[in-house]
């Protein structure tokens, strides 16, 4: 294919990653696939990143999202990164992954544009740099419904099958998946820049960091101690979103925190249903180290990993560079809890601020739990104030229905708005597990149709549509409890 053709996609590319010390990356030379084909395009996605959404369905973007044909401008590289792993240090990379460059967009942004599972590089180890099918498939709908619920993510551009088959405990279908972020840093690279780089190196990083993250801390007194208040807020911020949806990420390792605060890494993650703190559904997570109610405090373990491996930039004296990592993340448990709060008095409707609201809400989650309440149709029942919802039958919860009845007056707004806050802060519909499964098996078998449709719904959780309501029911609760998700595959 002529290098003009692959251009009339719309490439903008950029390769700033390049520009870093040769000990963060790898230039890669692409193994072409046999005969590739587009399963599912983001066709909006495309168009905000400035692409012809037109071309880029056809033979060209396939090439392109199969790594068959590289846009001009692309100098595609792996990226080395190390991370805390299960609370265990290691080295990693991308292993089956592979930055084709970043995208200028036409209003004037950087995302990075990465193939997932696109061969072998160097960070690869044993494995064959190769992704399935189907967990690639789940982390497009996943991630495209975070992108809708509002929770800052990176995003699914598109997924071609390789023509290849991939060999795990069975024969799989092989495929890529084409995954666009605001960028790949990780806390686990400045794990690897401060235990496997020289110190100048790591200061090149964080530099780098600043400049494409946070430009306006540049002229700090500390720029570097201000890159850990303001990933620490951004990351306080993220895990408030997701505790807000009833999203269990399932693998909070350091190499999956990102320092632009985006989601990253659909693996295991899954939602939870029936509301319980000790939901976990990772079958690798024995320990339950990544339950949904630990997520807050393994975020700020995580970040605290992140000030370790800036503490040589901080100051040149030991002591008083962990006396300024200490002051800045002694600020994460406030800084987790106020967004929480606040995010859910808009699930309540509420405007104003009362300091009994955090009991309110706490209160109305321990009857949740109590009753295995389900979490999302809890808040989807207040705001359609759906008497015929299991919770409604409680005495506890009658009580507590009154008070927050009675809160709700207490403030100058209608109910009106009460009622249009809350639904902007309490989706109709989740990608519940089970139909997230439906939609993958019908797509293994060849049915794109359904995991369409589910795609489509998702779009606007928020909308309350005639056609969203059949997605809102929960599984049966045996089938809710059993649920088990896979990583890595
Ligand atoms: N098939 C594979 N071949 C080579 N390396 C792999 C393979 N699968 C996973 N890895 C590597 O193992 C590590 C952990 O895998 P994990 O499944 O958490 O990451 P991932 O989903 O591939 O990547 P990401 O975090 O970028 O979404 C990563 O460094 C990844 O690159």
């Amino acid at each position: 294919m002529t290098q003009e053709k692959v251009n009339a996609v719309g490439w903008k590319l950029e390769n700033t990653y390049a520009e870093l010390p040769k000990a963060f990356f790898s230039i890669i030379k692409v193994k072409p696939v046999d005969s590739p084909e587009m399963v599912v395009l983001n066709h909006s996605l495309a168009e905000s990143l400035g692409l012809n959404a037109k071309v880029v369905e056809g033979e060209e973007g396939v090439q392109v999202f199969a790594g068959n044909e590289v846009p001009e401008g692309s100098v595609p590289l792996a990226q080395a990164y190390a991370g805390h792993q299960f609370g265990n240090f290691t080295m990693l990379g991308d292993g089956r992954a592979l930055l084709i460059g970043e995208q200028m967009t036409p209003d004037g942004k950087r995302y990075d544009i990465q193939l997932k599972g696109s061969g072998r590089t160097p960070y690869s180890r044993g494995g064959d740099g190769r992704a399935a099918l189907g967990p690639m498939l789940r982390e497009y709908i996943i991630s495209e419904a975070m992108h809708g619920l509002g929770i800052p993510t990176t995003r699914s551009l598109a997924v071609v099958t390789s023509g290849e088959p991939i060999y795990r405990e069975s024969q799989l279908t092989g495929a890529i998946m084409t995954r666009v972020a605001a960028s790949h840093l990780r806390v686990g690279t400045f794990e690897y820049g401060a235990n496997f780089a020289e110190k100048e190196d790591l200061k090149a990083l964080a530099d780098y960091a600043i400049e494409r993250h946070y430009p306006e801390i540049k002229k700090d007194k500390n720029p570097y101690v201000s890159l850990l208040r303001e990933v620490q807020k951004r990351q306080a911020a993220l895990i408030a979103k997701w505790q807000m949806i009833g999203f269990i990420h399932g693998v909070m390792n350091t190499d999956n925190m990102t320092i632009s605060g985006e989601t990253i890494d659909y693996g295991p993650c899954a939602f939870m249903d029936t509301y319980n703190p000790a939901t976990v559904f990772s079958s690798i997570d024995v320990q339950g180290r990544y339950a949904y109610g630990n997520q807050p405090p393994i975020a700020g373990w995580n970040i605290t990993r992140f000030a370790e491996a800036l503490l040589p930039l901080f100051h040149d004296n030991q002591e008083k560079a962990i006396q300024l990592a200490q002051d800045v993340l002694s600020e994460y448990p406030l800084a987790f809890n106020t967004a929480w709060v606040k995010g859910m008095r808009c699930k309540l409707g509420l405007f104003n601020e009362e300091e009994a609201d955090e009991a309110l809400i706490l209160d109305l989650l321990k009857i949740m739990h109590k009753e295995k309440a389900d979490y999302t149709n809890t808040f989807r029942a207040l705001t359609l104030d759906d008497r015929k919802f299991s919770l409604f039958v409680y005495q506890d919860f009658q009580e507590w229905e009154k008070r927050w009845q009675e809160r709700r007056k207490r403030q100058p707004e209608s109910q009106k708005e009460s009622k249009d806050l809350m639904c902007k802060h309490n989706p109709a519909i989740i990608p519940r597990n089970h139909r997230v499964e439906e939609a993958l098996k019908a797509a293994e078998e060849g049915n794109l149709s359904v995991m369409e449709k589910l795609v489509s719904v998702l779009k606007d959780p928020y909308a309350y549509s005639k056609e969203q309501e059949e997605y809102s029911a929960p599984p049966p609760p045996s089938e809710a409890m059993s649920y088990q998700t896979f990583c890595g595959t």
